[in-house]
């Protein structure tokens, strides 16, 4: 039997089987870092972020390949921690708290994660979402459902599926796919939702779709969203943090409201940048 979340079941289960599902939408904290700075063994990723993650509203992180987006969304959660050698100085902070001082089981239902490519696990539709629900203690088998049924519901999956929820996942298109595991991450209730590139593995129709729902999800959910595509990001994001690469180090450059970042950007690198004339 394959084992999941290695990493998760640190800290209580109990406490995790006890601990309220739902965080109210209204409640979704924001999230920040403070002078954040990321080594690979030696090597600086990253170097001083400190930036805010506005609470309910879509944040999008820009930039050149390799100046440590998908790095800096792997520490919002602590992934990171899974490479080995990697070495964190300064915070990363969920509403008041310091995302060290969470049970690392209660940051991973709190800050759920989109992937780029669609990660299914090898079970049926519905177990898809009953596993990750069972190993946060929710066993009530009718609760269960219900949330099942909300998650798939919230990402429009509901109709298609309905019929079919014993079927591998696995079957399904890319585009279906990914907004399963979307109700993966959304059946814990989290508070905050991490997207790496979550359009980039598909087509221009089930992207658009992803994006609608990134819309809709807007407000509930503070949503973090690395992304390549600028049109994308001016489409979908509130605000949008960009970054660059200054001697093989990643820093953040310019931050602000999607409006201002693509009409009237202040750091040239970030005009050249949204321009298409770098990067
Ligand atoms: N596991 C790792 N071990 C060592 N170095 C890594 C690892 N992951 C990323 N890096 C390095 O850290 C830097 C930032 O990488 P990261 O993937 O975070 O950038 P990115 O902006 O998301 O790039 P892309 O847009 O191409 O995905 C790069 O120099 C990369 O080579």
């Amino acid at each position: 039997m394959f084992k999941l979340f290695p990493r998760w079941s640190t800290g209580s289960k109990s406490a995790a089987a006890s601990a309220p599902m739902s965080a109210s939408a209204q409640s979704a904290p924001g999230m920040r870092t403070e002078n954040l700075c990321l080594f690979y063994g030696k090597t600086p990723a990253f170097r001083a972020v400190t930036l805010h993650f506005a609470a309910g509203q879509v944040n999008a992180i820009i930039g050149p390949s390799g100046c440590g987006k998908t790095s800096l969304l792997n520490c919002l959660n602590r992934l990171i921690e899974l490479d080995v050698g990697t070495h964190l100085a300064g915070q990363v902070y969920l509403g008041e708290d310091r995302i060290q001082d969470i049970p690392l089981w209660q940051l991973r239902r709190r800050v759920g994660m989109l992937f780029q490519r669609p990660s299914p696990f090898p079970l049926s539709i519905y177990r898809n979402l009953a596993f990750p629900l069972r190993e946060h203690g929710l066993r009530d088998r009718q609760q269960q459902r219900r949330q099942i049924q909300q998650a798939l519901e919230d990402v429009g999956l509901w109709a298609e599926v309905k019929d079919r929820l014993q079927s591998p996942a696995q079957a399904l298109s890319g585009g279906q796919q990914q907004r399963l595991c979307l109700a993966r991450a959304l059946v814990l209730k989290p508070q905050v939702l991490l997207m790496d590139e979550p359009c980039s593995a598909l087509d221009p129709i089930a992207s658009e779709v992803i994006e609608d729902l990134i819309r809709r999800l807007r407000g509930q959910y503070t949503i973090v969203i690395v992304t390549h595509n600028l049109a994308q990001a001016s489409r979908v994001a509130d605000r949008v943090a960009v970054f660059w690469q200054h001697q093989g180090v990643g820093q953040l450059i310019e931050v602000g409201p999607t409006q201002d970042i693509f009409e009237a950007p202040q750091h040239p690198l970030t005009q050249a940048y949204v321009s298409g004339q770098r990067g």
